[in-house]
């Protein structure tokens, strides 16, 4: 079985702020998937965004060290797992799975989830919930997901609003799955305030919601703080936050 990837590493969860299911400032091992079938503007992947562009993949050869040795793509299952278990330093959190999207190489995306099951982690999915069919694959290998809901401004695809519609889909299935699983809303200052109702009203009562300033940030502190408003008097107070890819500011993978 063959993989399109592009990195395996070991670094702390950098996203999710405090709401349940948020995995931030865990140890975890991450599989960057290559490639993706949306086009956010602010993607700060998009280097793999094109799988066919992304020739090799690398694996770090020590945790947390950023010291890289790169394979030819597609990457052999095997090889993958020996990247993954070389980097267990007996704190791992969990396993992510991110991108691109890990979701639309689901059958090998399934078959790893599964061995890592075995081999005693935990599944952590960073998805863009798109696509629910294929969510509905490895729901029951997740035990978190991070499933984003993607803002008109993002403009990841044609028509967003169907798209947020599948996204909050994706959400459901994961959560009947037993999955803990939250939404992470990424944030510029063109985000519109009905968008941001109407994101907190399909949200409500199924799952807590953070909101991501789009980095590097041009939100205003005032108006991060309208949107958490209003989202949080439709979905209540404890179901709102926020959230810092504070990774970035610490200079960490
Ligand atoms: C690169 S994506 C990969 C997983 C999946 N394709 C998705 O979009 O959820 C991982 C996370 O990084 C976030 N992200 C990417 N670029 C960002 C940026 N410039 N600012 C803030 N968050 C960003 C995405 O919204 C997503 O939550
Ligand atoms: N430290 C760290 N935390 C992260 N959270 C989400 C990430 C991603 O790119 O999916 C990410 C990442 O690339 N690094
Ligand atoms: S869905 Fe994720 S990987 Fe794809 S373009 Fe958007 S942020 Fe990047
Ligand atoms: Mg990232």
């Amino acid at each position: 079985m063959k993989l399109i990837m592009a990195e395996v590493f070991n670094s702390w969860q950098g996203e999710g702020g405090s709401v349940p299911g948020s995995a931030f400032g865990r140890r975890q091992i991450f599989v960057r998937f290559a490639g993706c079938d949306l086009h956010c503007a602010w993607c700060d992947s998009r280097e793999f965004i094109d799988a066919s562009r992304v020739s090799r993949w690398r694996y770090e050869v020590e945790p947390f060290t950023g010291r890289f040795e790169y394979r030819p793509n597609p990457a052999e299952f095997d090889e993958v797992v020996e990247a993954i278990t070389r980097l267990d330093t007996g704190d791992i959190h969990s396993i992510s799975y991110t991108g691109g999207e890990p979701t639309i190489q689901v059958k090998p995306l399934k078959v790893l989830m599964g061995k890592m099951k075995e081999l005693g982690f935990d599944n952590f999915l960073e998805t863009h919930g798109g696509l629910p069919e294929l969510i509905r694959e490895v729901a029951p290998l997740t035990d978190y997901a991070s499933v984003d809901i993607k803002d008109e401004t993002a403009k990841a695809t044609e028509d967003w609003r169907s798209l947020v519609l599948r996204e909050v889909e994706s959400i459901r299935i994961l959560k009947e799955a037993g999955a803990k699983v939250y939404a992470k809303l990424v944030v510029t200052s063109e985000t519109k305030v009905e968008n941001v109702r109407w994101y907190a009203g399909l949200l409500k009562g199924l799952a807590p919601l953070v909101i991501q300033p789009r980095e590097p940030i041009d939100i205003s502190q005032v108006r991060l703080m309208e949107l958490y408003r209003e989202a949080s008097l439709i979905m209540g107070r404890k179901n709102v936050g926020l959230s810092f890819q504070v990774h970035k500011y610490l200079n960490v993978l």
